[in-house]
């Protein structure tokens, strides 16, 4: 059992802290503070000790007791509602109970808790008189009565807390200062902190839950967590591997040979999503057009997927794309089965796949591990049954459930504008049924569902969980990854989307807050981040094998570097949205990102950072945890002047009589003296003048005189570049 704290043991006796301790002192038990823990032993002592105690003051004091007799009436109204060894500590909580039985008197009669008023402040100092060996009487405080209960927000500040409490702020800090929490009137307060010092006040703590009816988290958080009415519903799939794999060659195959019934011929209709049936159970496949758009849905919050198929040619074996899949995959924390495609080839080699892909942790069952494998020929749907009963296997082993019988929420998979039909979306339900006609608000859109239809184009009234369709009737088109709420009426699902829509613009105009090297520092501090994510391309697979070695091993003060991703090849924009979704740097090992890359770097505010030598790549992420990164400075050249006289003067050294010939020097510029192209000395100046006079900065077309430090040997037509550093922002 764990060890409980003093103030803990207070608040479930209702005692103050305070009287815990003196009580505690009584027994012979020594607890530095409030924050003291107790073993099991101590607590069992005080607690007979204290029962002793309470047995003794029965007997004694009866008189007493008949004075108290009314307030205590009340008290034990509340102690019957209370915990059965409340009741028991009641008398000793006479403070807190006669203050809480004031409380109810409150709500009862205005007059009567005048009166109750005085006798809480009777009994109280009774009370106190017994508690202190009746010593001298003290003065009468005009006290209100502590409240039962306080419901707070986190940040309330003291000064709230005390007129919650009805009492003067002072007195709060002053009690929080005791318990080692130094404050002042407007500082808000932690939950702990709050709860600690209405524990010591025998008040009941509530944190209100403050709950944003804008903020999609809490319906989808709410769904997830209820019990209620749940059904089995589709497992969701998405198909991922390399190029010329044979994706396309399998879904089309699932989905020609085991469409929905009725899909006579079949008109394709491509919405992005549709299901098949196998032994009459459905599977819902997402038609994601690459890795990149598998991670930007979840990172635009859409956790659609359960499972991912990742598809491998038995005759190509692990390639880049695949080891991104896997990546992916992994980062979206769901179940993996391989499909070993192209069997039929004579140059199919599985054994191979398998081999490889258990670098990459996928071992299969028949090697021990407990990845999936599954040998088929998309081409020829070869083993694909078995691939859908693997499918369910898994889904049998994670038992995907949903309620149907809610207002609908879930994802958008894809979205577009058409000319004549307005916008058009295809959304996956996730949770509950979807109807024609509900009024939804969909990522910062909102509408109505006008047209519902399923994957092969047939209109459709209701759609419940793992269900994708095609609706007509928002007010703009939404983005894919958005996710989709129902609301009981138009009225609601318009402000909540108008609200959205002005969030989202207000979201732009912001600069988007992404982990990068120069605020990595101060993340970490925030405590925000357990880990550096790192995503690392390279020109070949050695560097980044060795680059994620040695990142790998750096660690400061308990955060270690994560890396994400490692591939060869130019920076792609799968990479940044993997870097999006999951907060990691970029570092290109000789390298270079690709114009899209860059751009959707820029926009998602992903740091890139770019390396020809691998110390130099690990010192700069090790700097940057350990908050020494120096700001970047680049050279710039500002001017260039031609040296057209000298002057020697003894004592002083060489003068140069010069004219800027381009752009500007100045007085604290950099210099180099260049002589027939070559650099022959670089340095600081000693002077600037222009005629007699100390000059700060002298333009193009103009003459000036020079020295520079520690330098005589300036000659007739030497060149002076002037420059200065320039510190690079992010
Ligand atoms: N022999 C054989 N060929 C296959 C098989 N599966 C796919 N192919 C062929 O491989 C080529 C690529 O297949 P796709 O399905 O287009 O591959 P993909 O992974 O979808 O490729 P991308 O869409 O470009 O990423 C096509 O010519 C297919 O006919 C298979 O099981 N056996």
């Amino acid at each position: 059992m764990s060890k409980k704290r003093v103030y803990e043991f207070a608040k479930e006796l209702e005692l103050s802290s305070k009287e815990v301790l003196d009580i505690a002192q009584e027994a012979g038990l020594d607890f530095s503070s409030h924050m003291a823990s107790m073993d099991a032993d101590q607590e069992a002592s005080l607690k007979n000790y204290m029962k002793k105690k309470q047995a003794d003051q029965e007997k004694s004091a009866d008189q007493a007791k008949a004075d108290k007799d009314s307030a205590n009436k009340q008290a034990s109204g509340k102690s019957a509602k209370g915990k059965a060894d409340k009741g028991q500590n009641q008398h000793k909580a006479g403070k807190n109970s006669d203050e809480h039985a004031d409380k109810k008197g409150k709500k009862a009669d205005k007059n009567k808790n005048k009166k109750d008023n005085k006798k809480q402040k009777g009994a109280k100092n009774k009370n106190k008189n017994h508690n202190q060996n009746n010593q001298a009487p003290a003065r009468p405080k005009k006290e209100k009565a502590l409240p039962e209960k306080v419901v707070y927000k986190e940040g309330i500040t003291v000064a709230e807390l005390a007129k919650k409490l009805h009492r003067e702020p002072a007195k709060l800090v002053k009690d929080l200062f005791m318990m080692g929490v130094p404050t002042n009137q407007n500082q808000s307060l932690g939950s702990d902190e709050v709860e600690i010092i209405l524990a010591e006040y025998g008040v009941e703590a509530e944190q209100e839950v403050v709950v944003d009816p804008s903020d999609f988290d809490h319906y989808f958080e709410e769904a997830e967590a209820s019990q209620d009415g749940l059904v089995s519903r589709p497992p969701v799939v998405t198909i991922m591997g390399h190029v010329d794999h044979g994706k396309t060659t399998l879904l089309d195959y699932l989905r020609k040979a085991n469409v929905t019934e009725g899909e006579a011929g079949g008109i394709t209709q491509h919405i992005g999503a549709y299901q098949v049936k196998s032994d009459d159970r459905l599977v819902t496949f997402l038609d994601t057009p690459g890795h990149a758009a598998f991670t930007t849905m979840r990172a635009r919050g859409a956790d659609v997927t359960d499972i991912v198929v990742i598809v491998v040619a038995a005759d190509d074996g692990v390639m880049p794309q695949t080891v991104e899949a896997i990546n992916h995959a992994k980062a979206a924390e769901v179940p993996i089965i391989v499909a070993v495609n192209k069997i039929d080839k004579p140059t199919a080699n599985p054994q191979r796949v398998m081999q490889e892909l258990s670098e990459y942790g996928l071992i299969s069952e028949d090697w021990g591990g407990d990845t999936i494998f599954v040998e088929i020929s998309a081409k020829f749907g070869q083993n694909v049954d078995e691939l859908l009963e693997m499918i369910l296997l898994v889904a049998d082993v994670e038992e995907y459930q949903a309620s149907s019988d809610r207002l609908a929420l879930g994802s958008v998979i894809e979205a577009r504008l058409d000319s004549s039909k307005g916008p058009i979306a295809t959304l996956l339900v996730q949770h509950g049924t979807l109807h024609t006609g509900d009024s939804l608000v969909v990522g910062d859109t909102h509408g109505r569902v006008r047209v519902m239809a399923d994957d092969s184009g047939r209109r459709i009234k209701t759609a419940g969980p793992s269900t994708p369709v095609e609706i007509t009737g928002l007010q703009a088109s939404p983005e894919a990854g958005d996710r989709f709420v129902v609301f009981e009426d138009e009225k609601t699902a318009r402000a909540i989307g108008e609200e959205r829509a002005s969030r989202a613009q207000e979201r732009r105009r912001q600069v988007t807050h992404h982990v990068t090297l120069d605020n990595l520092f101060e993340t970490l501090q925030e405590g925000e981040l357990k880990s550096v994510s790192v995503i690392i391309k390279a020109d070949v697979q050695g560097s980044a094998e060795a680059l994620s070695a040695s990142l790998q091993k750096i660690e400061v003060e308990g955060v270690k570097v994560d890396i994400v991703h490692s591939a060869v090849g130019a920076i792609n924009e799968a990479d940044i949205s993997l870097a999006q979704a999951s907060g990691a740097i970029v570092v290109g090992f000789n390298v270079r990102p690709t114009p899209q890359a860059r751009e959707q770097a820029s926009q998602d505010g992903v740091d890139i950072r770019l390396h020809n030598v691998i110390y130099n790549a690990i010192d700069e992420i090790e700097t940057a945890m350990k908050g020494l990164l120096d700001p970047e400075y680049v050279e710039e050249v500002t001017g260039m002047v031609q040296i057209r006289e000298t002057y020697k003067v003894s004592k002083v050294g060489t003068i140069g009589g010069a004219y800027v010939m381009d752009g500007y020097i100045e007085r604290h510029s950099g210099v180099r003296v260049i002589r027939d192209n070559i650099v022959i000395y670089e340095g600081e100046l000693a002077s600037l003048k222009r005629f007699k006079d100390d000059a700060k900065r002298v333009d193009k077309g103009y003459e000036c005189g020079l020295m520079i430090e520690n330098y005589n040997d300036i000659q007739v037509d030497d060149m002076i570049e002037a420059y200065h550093m320039v510190e690079v922002k992010g």
